[in-house]
């Protein structure tokens, strides 16, 4: 018998926004996937009209859309971990986590993705409590940023100490399995802090002066999916989802006149990926 030439590969799936700018949604997640040997697969939310200066359209998706992206991947290809990006509004949310029980996926990484760099809106303000008591309590881990941090937990974040409070309560109050408070919102080194219901960890990089970090939160939380989609334990997918930010945001490319994206083949040409 001829030997099977099918190879396993780590497979996982973003719902999320399209941003046509290619540097954040979708897009940033498929390229992050890839770059990290992962097989990326998609479930659209809603497309936008997006460039390195804003927002110029939010063309959301019809619910049965949505519902029919996701059964049709996990119910074919199968699903290893899932992450969440722009969801939009409150019927999208609840959906999704539907979908998300229903098809039992346990490694779920959710970014709970409310305003973009140019300042648009891509969560309605009545869908941040519906995220916050109904997508959160599903997640393996919830990866904030200061200003997402402060509205899941209502308190004011000016610390690393502050974040790690933040962190503490995404978990212990809300449910979450773990969390990450990213610190691209504060001054000084960006710290970012893990809290897994028992340890609190740092991750600290150096600070580059650059307007290119359009998509950075959707970048880094697809790189920790994708080292969850691969059995890496938590600690390690952030570690790996840190470097990887890093490297991005340090060889920026300097396309487009405002926030541009960041470079997803950097960390790929500077660390030896596991063939
Ligand atoms: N100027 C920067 N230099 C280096 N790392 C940064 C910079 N800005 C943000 N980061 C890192 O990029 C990731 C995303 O950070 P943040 O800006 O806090 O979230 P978001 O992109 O969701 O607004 C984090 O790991 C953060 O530490
Ligand atoms: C479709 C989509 N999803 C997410 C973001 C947030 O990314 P960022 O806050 O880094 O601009 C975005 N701008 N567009």
């Amino acid at each position: 018998m001829e030997e099977s030439t099918v190879k396993t590969i780590p497979r996982a799936l973003t719902i999320a926004g399209s941003d046509s700018g290619g540097g954040a949604g979708i897009q940033a997640d498929l390229k992050t996937f890839q770059m990290l040997d992962v097989f990326g697969m998609s479930a659209l939310t809603a497309v936008t009209a997006q460039n390195t200066l804003g927002v110029h359209g939010i063309y959301e998706i019809p619910l049965e859309g949505i519902a029919a992206q996701i059964d049709a991947v996990v119910e074919d290809l199968g699903v290893d971990a899932v992450k969440t990006g722009m969801l939009s509004r409150p019927d999208i949310i609840e959906l999704v986590a539907d979908r998300i029980r229903h098809h039992k996926l346990t490694a779920l990484v959710i970014d709970p993705v409310m305003i973009a760099k140019g300042g648009a809106a891509l969560l309605k303000d009545e869908a941040k409590s519906v995220l916050r008591d109904v997508l959160v309590p599903l997640a393996a881990v919830v990866t904030p940023n200061v200003p997402e941090a402060e509205v899941l937990t209502g308190m004011t974040i000016a610390t690393v100490a502050d974040m790690e409070e933040a962190a503490r309560r995404i978990v212990d109050g809300f449910g979450a399995r773990a969390a990450v408070v990213k610190g691209g919102h504060l001054e000084g080194e960006p710290t970012d802090v893990l809290y897994d219901g028992t340890s609190l960890r740092r991750f600290t990089s150096e600070r580059y002066a650059t307007r290119h970090t359009h998509g950075t939160g959707c970048t880094f939380s697809a790189a920790i999916t994708a080292e969850l989609a691969k059995g890496r334990d938590l600690p390690d997918a952030v570690q790996t989802a840190k470097a990887f930010i890093t490297s991005a945001i340090k060889e920026e490319l300097g396309l487009g006149a405002g926030h541009g994206p960041t470079n997803h083949w950097a960390y790929g040409r500077t660390h030896t990926r596991g063939k």
